[in-house]
């Protein structure tokens, strides 16, 4: 399957890399919230545009062929830096940072402004993007991964943007298919509760490697 890709680089110099990505994203990151938030008039908006293309031009003159895809260490571990709600490299990604536990995947993180649905509040599409992930990377943390074939989200309560909590575990396992339930919890109060099914795509099925199945995931 194209994308996967096997680079390994040493721990120093992927320590190294690692920082970069996250430090240039979170300034990304800063930026996006400082546009929906800000208040200056056309000349700092032009002078703003200026700097922001300077930088992207910058960025442009060393460029991937296309997207970062998942990337394998010899260890087994990944890396799926361009990821939409994991990566490090990704300023759109919030990100965030998955725990896994021996029974379950949790992660607590804060949704600011840029994350914004009905006033004051977290989008629910946001909400569901972060729970497909946190449900599929939960069913792959527990040895039995998929793509996403069906994902239900039931909105309990309004989420206020601001900090959230989001846990996850695998409820059963059928044939190719991993059955995953999950909660968003927002001051304490379950916000949103969703289930997953993730079925192994028949790519995978019987040559799924160990380092694929087994391999843990980081943004
Ligand atoms: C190692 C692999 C790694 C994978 C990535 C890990 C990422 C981890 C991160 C994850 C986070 C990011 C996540 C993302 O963003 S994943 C991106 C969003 N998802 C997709 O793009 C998936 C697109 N769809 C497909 O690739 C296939 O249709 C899948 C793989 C889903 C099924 O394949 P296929 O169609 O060939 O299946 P089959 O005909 O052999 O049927 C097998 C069984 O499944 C049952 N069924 C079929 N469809 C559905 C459905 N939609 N809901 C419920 N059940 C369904 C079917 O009845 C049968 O059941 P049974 O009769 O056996 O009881």
């Amino acid at each position: 399957m194209s994308g996967y890709i096997q680079e390994d680089i040493a721990p120093e110099e992927l320590a190294q890399r690692s920082e970069l990505a996250s430090s240039i994203a979170g300034s990304v990151r800063e930026l996006i919230e400082a546009t929906v938030r800000t208040e200056v008039g056309a000349s700092d908006i032009a002078e703003a545009r200026r700097l922001i293309e300077a930088a992207t031009e910058i960025l442009r003159k060393d460029q991937l062929p296309g997207a970062y895809g998942i990337r394998f260490n010899s260890d087994g571990s990944k890396r799926s830096w361009g990821n939409a709600v994991l990566g490090r490299r990704n300023p759109i990604a919030p990100p965030v940072v998955l725990h896994h536990e021996p029974d379950h995947t949790w992660t607590e993180v804060e949704l600011g402004p840029a994350y914004e649905g009905p006033a004051g509040l977290v989008h629910g599409g946001v909400l569901a993007l972060i729970l497909d992930q946190l449900l599929g990377s939960t069913a792959e943390f527990q040895g039995v991964p998929g793509m996403t074939g069906t994902l239900n989200v039931r909105y309990r309560r309004a989420t206020p943007l601001g900090q959230i909590r989001g846990e996850a575990r695998v409820d059963r396992v059928e044939g190719v298919k991993t059955f995953v339930r999950g909660t968003i919890t927002s001051a304490g109060e379950v916000s949103a509760e969703a289930e997953g099914i993730f079925i192994l795509p028949k790519w995978a099925r019987g040559e799924v490697s160990d380092v694929l199945r087994k391999s843990v995931g980081e943004g």
